[in-house]
């Protein structure tokens, strides 16, 4: 970057100085390599240099000085730093000779739409790109490193996974036990290993890249960021995320049908959102039908001046009808719960959620009896729960699983490892792993995002301004 600096920022004449040159610091962040802890390593030219399909030319590939900036906006007259990471794509020289590799794929935690997308991806572009024939899928999560036997692939095996939801290699929550993964990781000669999961599978990963690194293992670890629920921070967003907000508007509609069909109709739909409200804020944006969002990271109430009861009153009053959308997560210290429920976790350790549908659905009729006795009333409640999630993904999801996974097979190549492969504002880049694990990504209730939530449902902000 530039280090040339002017404080001459002032253009509101129109006239902006053409030789004005202006100053970004970019902290370039340090991607682990295999060669960190073996110097040893040979490269070998890719493949991909004699590949039919592919002719590189000049910038097919990629350099290790090749950088995507994390922030792409910025001020000018603030002092303006970044960070960057090593853009992902394929290499030169790799270091694996394609014939010796053995690569082992998981799928780790809850569906999401593109799984089956990214596994045949893998194959395929190991396969067809390096010339890889050993591929094995690992079933059921983690635990299936340790107690069950692998699944060979090719990529005949694959070809139209793509088309089904799910994950065919199956997956499972809990069951890590770092020792017997690593111990099989090297028992079975594994020297690639592609993990797909969540916030709690990359927590995982990390652990599994820090184990072979201190057993100094010839082993690649990339992981591929998966979560319906979009809540791993800096990348764009995860792959099946939007697939799951276009199921998600079938069911608003349905609420919305069946709400303006009754005397004061409420249509309540629940949607997935563990800790983050997502999925519920970009099908409400993208529905318009939607009278009020809530999410977990916005607190609501329902009695009193300024509570969901006054404002669903006056939206009965003005249209008869109304249709609210809510966030799994979102109300969950509202709901009455024994000390063993307040115990409850799933087995990785997740906490257990009451349904705030169904108790939502009590709330408001017990409200309505009380308030608005003899009058008619009706709460429709649809819960597509695990419909949204269980789908093949759509062509844009497809798409991105695509480039995921082949981003991850030419960051491996490269000796890279203990990385994540993402887009970060529209380009690929390599992420370490131990820092994504440790972002969240929450619905930031202070930007326009939120605000045009509000302002296109109009539903109060609940005490927040
Ligand atoms: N802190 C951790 N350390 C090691 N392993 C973990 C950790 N957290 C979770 N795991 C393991 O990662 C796997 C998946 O975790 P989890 O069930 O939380 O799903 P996830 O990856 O967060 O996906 P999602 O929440 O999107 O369904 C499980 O096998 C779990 O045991
Ligand atoms: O698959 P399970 O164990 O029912 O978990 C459901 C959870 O998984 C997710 O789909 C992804 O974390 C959440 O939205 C949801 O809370
Ligand atoms: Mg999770």
């Amino acid at each position: 970057m530039t280090t040339t600096t002017t404080n001459d920022f002032s253009p509101p004449n129109g006239k902006q100085n053409p030789e004005t040159i202006y100053s970004v610091n970019v902290t370039l962040v340090p991607l682990p390599h295999l060669t960190d802890y073996i110097p040893s390593l040979q490269t070998h030219t890719t493949p991909l240099q004699h590949n039919n399909f592919y002719h590189p030319s000049d910038g097919f590939y990629i350099s290790h000085s090749d950088i995507i900036l994390r922030r792409t906006v910025y001020d000018l007259d603030t002092n303006n730093t970044t960070l960057a990471y090593h853009r992902a794509g394929p290499r030169e020289q790799i270091f694996y000779e394609p014939r010796n590799v053995r690569a082992a794929i998981v799928t780790c935690g809850g569906l999401c739409p593109g799984l089956n997308t990214v596994i045949r991806e893998l194959v395929v572009g190991l396969w067809e790109q390096y010339g890889v024939r050993e591929v094995f899928g690992i079933r059921a999560g983690y635990r299936g490193f340790y107690s069950m036997e692998p699944v060979r692939l090719d990529v005949k095996m694959v070809h139209d996974w793509h088309k089904r939801g799910g994950t065919v290699l199956e997956t499972s929550r809990g069951g890590f036990d770092l020792d017997k993964i690593v111990n099989a990781i090297e028992d079975r000669g594994y020297n690639q290993v592609y993990i797909i999961g969540g916030d709690g599978t990359l927590r995982g990963a990390v652990k599994i890249f820090n184990e072979i690194r201190r057993r100094k293992l010839n082993v690649g670890v990339a992981a591929i960021p998966k979560t319906v629920d979009n809540d791993v921070g800096i990348i764009d967003r995860s792959f099946g995320f939007q697939t799951a907000v276009e199921k998600a508007q079938q069911a608003i509609a349905a609420a919305h049908v069946e709400a303006e069909s009754a005397p004061n109709g409420i249509g309540l739909v629940k949607l997935m959102g563990r800790s983050t409200g997502h999925i519920a804020l970009k099908a409400t944006l993208s529905s318009r039908d939607v009278d009020c969002c809530l999410i977990p990271e916005n607190e609501f109430y329902l009695e009193g001046k300024g509570g969901l009861f006054e404002f669903l009153d006056d939206r009965l009053k003005q249209n008869g009808h109304a249709v609210v959308v809510v966030a799994e997560g979102a109300g969950q210290d509202m709901i009455p719960r024994t000390d063993a429920q307040k115990q409850e976790v799933d087995e990785s350790g997740n906490p257990v959620f009451l349904d705030v549908g169904v108790w939502l659905k009590s709330e408001l009729k017990r409200w309505w009896e009380r308030d608005h006795k003899g009058e008619l009333f009706t709460v429709k409640y649809i819960d597509p729960t695990y419909m949204i999630r269980a789908v093949s993904a759509n062509a844009t999801d497809n798409l991105y699983c695509t480039l995921l996974a082949h981003s991850a097979i030419h960051g491996i190549m490269a000796g890279y490892t203990g990385f994540v492969a993402g887009p970060i504002n529209g380009n690929y880049a390599y992420i370490p792993m131990d820092e994504i694990a440790e972002t969240k990504n929450l619905v930031d209730t202070r930007d326009h995002n939120w605000a045009w939530v509000r302002s296109v449902t109009t539903q109060p902000d609940f005490g927040r301004m």
